[in-house]
This record gives structure tokens, sequence and C-alpha cells, in this order.
């Protein structure tokens, strides 16, 4: 029988993977990794739900701690980033570092299994003719997470099962209340689990993060408020600046070395390129000629069109058919081919 480890945060999603995964007669282990210090979502009551679906499906549950891990690429990367102006993006760097990477190597060394699943909405096959694997939204487009995942490795995309990738949200909530989960009627976390367990980003930047307060300035240089900190702000707000202006204004520069906001119409704040760092190819190999995509910029953006120019050192450059608003250092773009993931990257500071 095949053993597969299901990573399990406690949620509906992840329980239904294990449950689907337990009923087509895998050997499944539940692995609920300890992520944050003090209480938090899949630490706390997370933990509880994860070990009560395993003893319903008659599983083991194997909990893993590496806080240290969490502490050092998420929380440490995260404070990095605001304090230089910049808006990271944790989810896809976590789901490499944190979960999927500890995941692989645990479920390869200590439980003698080369797969784990997890409860994403997203799809991955093997093309037998490149011969790599190739990472796919999820058939319900509302629901696709391909965006966060971008940054795995081949390795670890070839370890990796997405049971979910072919069900809606209704779909896995039928299925787990016909398995009776413990888990059904979960409510669906509405952030990130750091804004979660903190109650805002904002709280949980002002815990590490010492407010220093500067000029809010236009973008000719003249001075039209204060603010309470670089970091509270991202490219392209336009709630809560506290300005008041007949035209919207909006945050179009974080300029953390002078500790200054700049703030502009909306078309102050457009660009027609960018170039982005860290860049991971997925479906197919790093090209050697410039290529047409589309692309995302954000999580919930639309794709637009887009030509990916391959650069050295894993950067690209892209250039946009039409200029794109807020364009937000820190943030990954993901490009896509169809519904196939083909790259994506870091938002590098604009000079
Ligand atoms: N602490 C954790 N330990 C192990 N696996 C986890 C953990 N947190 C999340 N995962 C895995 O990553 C998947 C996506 O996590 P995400 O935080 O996006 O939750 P979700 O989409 O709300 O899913 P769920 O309903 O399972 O919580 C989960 O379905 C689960 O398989």
């Amino acid at each position: 029988m095949k053993k597969v480890v299901v990573g399990l945060s406690g949620g509906v999603d992840s329980s239904v993977a294990a449950a689907m995964l337990h009923n087509q007669g895998y050997d499944v282990i539940g692995l609920t990794l300890w992520l944050m210090k003090g209480k938090g979502q899949c630490c706390s009551e997370g933990m509880i739900d994860a070990a009560s679906v395993c003893e319903q499906l008659g599983i083991p549950h194997e909990v893993v701690d590496i806080r240290d891990v969490f502490q050092a690429n998420i929380v440490d990367y995260l404070l990095s980033g605001y304090s230089m102006g910049i808006t990271p993006l944790p989810c896809s760097q976590c789901n490499k570092t944190v979960k999927f990477g500890p995941m692989v190597e645990y479920a390869r060394e200590k439980l003698g299994s080369n797969a784990i699943a997890t409860g994403h909405y997203a799809q991955v096959r093997y093309d037998e003719t490149t011969g790599r694997y190739k990472l796919l939204r999820a058939v319900y487009r509302n629901k696709d997470q391909s965006y966060f995942l971008y940054d795995l490795s081949q390795d670890l995309l070839s370890a990796s099962v997405f049971p979910l990738g072919e069900l809606n949200k209704t779909d896995t909530r039928r299925i787990a209340a016909e398995y009776g989960l413990t888990t059904a009627d979960k409510p669906e976390s509405q952030d990130l689990c750091l804004v979660e367990s903190n109650g805002s980003m904002r709280a949980f930047l002002d815990r590490y993060l010492v407010p220093k307060p500067g000029d809010i300035l236009d973008t000719t240089g003249k001075v039209l408020g204060q603010h309470d900190g670089v970091h509270h702000y991202t490219i392209g707000q336009r709630k809560g600046i506290g300005i008041a202006a007949d035209e919207p204004l909006y945050v179009i520069e974080l300029d953390a070395v002078n500790n200054r906001v700049v703030v502009g119409e909306r078309t102050k704040g457009t660009q027609s390129e960018c170039t982005l760092n860290r860049v991971n190819w997925v479906s197919i190999a790093e090209p050697a000629t410039p290529i047409r995509a589309e692309v995302q910029i954000r999580y919930r953006s639309q794709p637009v069109p887009v030509t990916v120019i391959p650069l050295e050192d894993f950067r690209v450059r892209l250039v946009f058919d039409e200029p794109q608003f807020s364009i937000t250092p820190g943030q990954a773009a993901v490009w896509y081919e169809g519904d196939k993931v083909l790259g994506g990257g870091i938002i590098e500071q604009f000079s």
C-alpha cells in the first residue's frame, strides 16, 4: 500500500484530503507542523482538530515542531521587508521553506514515504515529453491557489499530491459531511495565519517594529501630512492615508531610507514594466529568449498579457502590454499559459 503523508492544519480542506486518500486505500499519516510561538490557528485548536480527524480515520498523527523555521523564514522575513518599505508575500515563501520542504524531508527520512498531500486547490501533472512536473490551476478558478505554489521546486512537486484540485468548496464540505468529519462545518480562515492570530497585520507589525513618524509627500515633494511609520502603508493603498484631497490619492512609493510616504493620483502609480528576482521556472525550463504569457501581480488580480524577458541570476523583466497599477515590491508575480503556471518571482524594489 502506498504511503502518503498529509499536511493537516485542522481545517476542513486538509481533513477531506486525508479522508479521500484513506478511502482510496492509501496508507495515510497525518502530519501537523507546529508553526507559531504562542497561540495561533494551526497551533492550538488546529492541532487538536487535526488529531481528532486522525482518530476518526484511524490513522497515525505526527506533530513536528518547526517554530524556529517559521520564525526565521516568515516572521523575520516579513519584519525585515516591511521595515525596508516593501510588502512581502509570506504564503509562497511559507509553502516552499516551511511547509512542503520540511514535510517532504520528514516524510522521506522519518516515515519512508515519498509522497505528501495538502488541501491546496491546484493540480500537478507529470509531462513525459518535457520530463517536468507541471503545476496547473485548480479546476474551479474561485478557489485556485496555484499562485501561492509557484515557488515549489521540481523535486517538491514530484512528491506532491493535491486531492482537492478538481473540487469546489461545496464538494469539499459535502464530502466532509459524508465522512462525518468533525471539521466539516469549521469556518474558513479569512486571512493570513499571522493576521488571524494577531488581529491585523498592523497589530502584528506593531509588536515588533517601533513606529517612526515621518512626512507624507506628493510627487512634487510637497509635504501633505504625517505618517506614523512607513511599515503601516502598502503600494496602491487608498484608504486610511489620512490626507484630504479633491482627487483620490494612492500610496505610490514607500521610501524607508528617508522615512517618507509618497502619494499621488492613480495615473502616477502605474508602470509598464518591472523586474523580479528569486525566479522559479515551474512547468517549463528557463527559456533562452523572451516569451509571451499572462501574469498575475497579486493573488486576486486578473491575469494580463505580458512579455517575460529572462535575465541572469534568477531574474526576469516583465513588460506589460498595458501599464499596471500598484505593482508592489515584495509581492509575487506569477505568469501562466492558460491554466499552466510557467514561473514566478518576487517584484523588486524600484530604484
Ligand atoms: N500547520 C500545518 N501543518 C501541516 N500542514 C499544513 C499546516 N497549515 C497548512 N497546511 C497544509 O496546507 C494547506 C493549505 O493551507 P492554508 O493555510 O491555505 O489552509 P486552507 O486552504 O484553509 O486549508 P485547511 O482548510 O486545510 O486549513 C492545508 O490544506 C494543509 O494541507
